[in-house]
């Protein structure tokens, strides 16, 4: 697998030398892949110098100083034990990282890597993590709350629910909170407009939900509104898909791209039962530039630290919260009640009321999940330290 997608040879006069006085002669071959176009910009330079104290030059005659086989990489996707990566010497399969400063990381689908090549042995290993612009989060799921991320530096998430089976605003919220959490713009896209013809109603029932969040409607089947989204694929933005199956995730994609990309499927349109179609490959360059990361983790979601994101949805709530004149006002009855009066002359809606308070809930649930964990794990390093201190006794004897 490796062999046939590694475009190295060992020696050639006829290519630049990268290293001189290298043991291991390594050029890369003139059509060596452009990371810039997969997104290797500025931040990620910067964060690579940080490492290496130098950039990451693709030039590669300019590389002479730097080590010349260790490169940057993207995760394509992840396949369990190993991770295939777009590297300058086209894709290649890595190892998970198992060395002891690594084995904490996390590496998902977008993660940026410092990988080292070697051409004797064939092999790629991660050498450092990037630290990294966004990161989309989910609590994994189990009795112990871990945070799982599904995708990484992402740009723009495109909020996708279809305008006639798929149409849930609780579920949007839900999506919003997710992706301003995860320091990416968030982008709604309604598809299948030409199943629905109620359009207006439901772009207003949107805007509503997300005040100020950019709205786009459109239909993957005629083309309609389509040439809207482009503003945001372009060349080295990574823009995620979060959505249920069947909405035409993969059929916008491969619409953005004017080219088959992403497999489909036909699913029912009477029940909307879509089924999981898309091929394991979670990070795709579109032709135009731009890339896009569909990532199965993003398709089942749950709510994973939502705080900022609840300051912007809920903010007319939470700070007519802070006018109570009680602080641990629980809004039913009490005199001098900020909510309670909102709600009578209708400056906070009663439908957002009642979702803020489910959210509430849901966030202390995970809180407490959180807390017991955190609990579990002092414990822990009370019985270690405690056991620290029975040696250094003994060590006194
Ligand atoms: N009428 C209409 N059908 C659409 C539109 N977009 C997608 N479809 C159809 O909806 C079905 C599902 O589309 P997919 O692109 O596979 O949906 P998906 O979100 O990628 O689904 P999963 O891969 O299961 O997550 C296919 O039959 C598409 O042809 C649209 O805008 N209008
Ligand atoms: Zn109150």
């Amino acid at each position: 697998m490796i062999k046939e997608s590694v475009k190295v040879v060992k020696y050639d006069k006829d290519k630049e030398k990268i290293k001189s006085d290298s043991k291991e002669m390594v050029y890369l071959d003139k059509e060596a892949v452009d990371m810039e176009q997969y997104g290797f910009d500025e931040f990620f330079q910067k964060k690579w110098s940080e490492i290496y104290n130098e950039k990451w030059i693709d030039e590669l005659n300019k590389k002479s100083e730097l080590e010349s086989n260790i490169v940057p990489a993207r995760v394509v996707s992840d396949h369990g034990q190993m991770l295939k990566v777009i590297s300058p010497y086209g894709e290649l399969m890595v190892k998970r990282p198992i060395t002891h400063q690594l084995l904490d990381q996390q590496v998902a689908a977008g993660d940026w890597l410092a990988i080292k090549y070697s051409v004797e042995m064939e092999d790629a290993s991660i050498e450092h993590v990037l630290a990294r612009k966004t990161k989309f989060s989910r609590a994994a799921a189990g009795i112990e709350v871990k945070e799982q991320i599904v995708a990484a530096n992402v740009d723009v998430i495109f909020l996708i629910q279809s305008l006639n089976k798929d149409f849930n605003m609780r579920r949007l919220e839900r999506y919003l909170i997710a992706s301003w959490e995860s320091g990416a713009i968030p982008v709604i896209v309604l598809t299948k407009s030409d199943l629905c013809d109620d359009i207006d109603r439901k772009v207003t029932e949107v805007e509503v939900t997300a005040p100020g969040v950019d709205i786009f409607s459109v239909s993957n089947l005629t083309g309609e509104g389509i040439d809207t989204l482009r503003q945001f694929v372009t060349r080295g933005k990574t823009v995620a898909l979060l959505g249920s199956s069947g909405v035409g995730k993969s059929t916008l994609v491969n619409r953005l791209a004017g080219q088959e990309l992403l497999k489909t499927q036909a699913i029912r349109e009477d029940d909307s039962k879509g089924r999981h179609t898309t091929t394991h490959r979670e990070l795709v360059l579109l032709p135009n530039g731009g890339i896009i990361l569909d990532t199965p983790g993003m398709r089942t979601l749950s709510l994973w630290e939502a705080e900022d994101g609840m300051e912007k949805l809920y903010g007319d709530i939470e700070s007519l919260i802070r006018s109570c004149r009680f602080t641990d006002c629980k809004h039913n009855n009490e005199p001098g009640c900020a909510v309670q009066k909102g709600l009578k002359n209708g400056q906070i809606d009663e439908q957002k009321w009642i979702n803020w308070n489910k959210l509430q809930k849901e966030m202390r649930f995970l809180n407490a999940k959180k807390r017991s964990k955190l609990r579990a794990a002092e414990k822990q390093s009370y019985k270690r330290q405690s056991k620290a201190s029975v040696f250094s006794k003994i060590d006194q004897f």
